[in-house]
């Protein structure tokens, strides 16, 4: 299922401003690579370009290769629909459909991509999906009512019920817990390690202990000045990057000297 990323001489733009520039990554299957850097350096325009999730903002472009498991997402015959399905996205704020069901946001993305499924499938898929994003047991009795009906983390796992009832391979999760209380936090975070055993998972957050206590790589991106393009400064093991990263930028952010 789980899928290889390889980030190749990635630029990307908004019109005429270049956003990010330069960006070599490679990141395994079956692991979480957590971005981390100032407010402005790229990381949420760096993780669009990901699924192609950039390019629907007019005058938004890239330049470069994104290839997972070798094929280049910017071939101009892949379809962007089809990229986005293999590469779900959970957002910063948790975004269910409010007065649809609970049983219906699960399948929502399931029936954009217009897949016709039996009733029994549809059930089986809701449960196995809500179970993948451990919520099952706390809404099963309820699967009709509103999604808006659930706490803040219970509509984020609900959010991530309806990305991997798809089957995605790669899970994108823009900053996916600040609008999280820390116990639902908890929660998240737990979740994310037990679907880095299916999914690869690719997570920005402004959180250093999160990106500390979940991933398994940590990549650094920094911008040398306001209107500048942000770069990856590094990216490493994340027991390296917070004990002895190679950069003096990288270990300036992180312990908290600027940012
Ligand atoms: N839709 C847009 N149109 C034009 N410029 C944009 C757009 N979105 C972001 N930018 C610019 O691109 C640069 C990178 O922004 P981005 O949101 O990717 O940074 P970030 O590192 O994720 O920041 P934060 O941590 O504050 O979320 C910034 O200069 C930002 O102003």
């Amino acid at each position: 299922m789980s899928k290889r990323i390889d980030v190749r001489d990635l630029n990307i733009y908004y019109g005429d401003f270049q956003a990010v520039a330069d960006v070599n990554m490679v990141i395994e299957p079956r692991s979480i690579t957590a971005l981390i850097g100032p407010s402005g350096c790229g990381k949420s325009t760096f993780l669009r370009t990901l699924n192609r999730m950039h390019e629907v903002i007019p005058g938004a472009r890239v330049e470069g290769e994104v290839l997972i498991d070798d094929h280049n997402l910017y071939d101009p015959k892949v379809d962007p629909v089809q990229v986005r399905r293999l590469v779900g996205m959970v957002f910063q704020r948790p975004n269910p459909f409010p007065t649809m069901s609970i049983a219906d946001n699960v399948l929502a993305g399931v029936k954009l991509n217009n897949r016709k499924m039996k009733s029994s499938e549809a059930s089986d898929l809701v449960e196995s999906s809500l179970r993948g994003a451990n919520l099952w047991n706390e809404v099963k009795d309820r699967l009709d009512r509103p999604g808006s009906s659930l706490s803040g983390g219970q509509q984020q796992r609900l959010c991530i019920a309806r990305a991997i009832a798809v089957r995605p391979e790669v899970l994108l999760m823009d900053e996916p817990c600040s609008a999280l209380d820390p116990i639902s936090t908890l929660a998240i975070e737990d979740l994310m390690i037990e679907l880095k055993e299916k999914y690869t998972i690719v997570i920005v957050t402004h959180n250093m202990q999160q990106a500390a206590r979940v991933s398994d790589r940590t990549g650094f991106f920094n911008l040398k000045a306001t209107g500048e393009p942000g770069r990856l400064v590094e990216i490493d093991t994340t027991e390296t990057m917070f004990s002895t990263p190679s950069q003096k930028e990288t270990e300036d952010y992180i312990s908290g000297r600027f940012g």
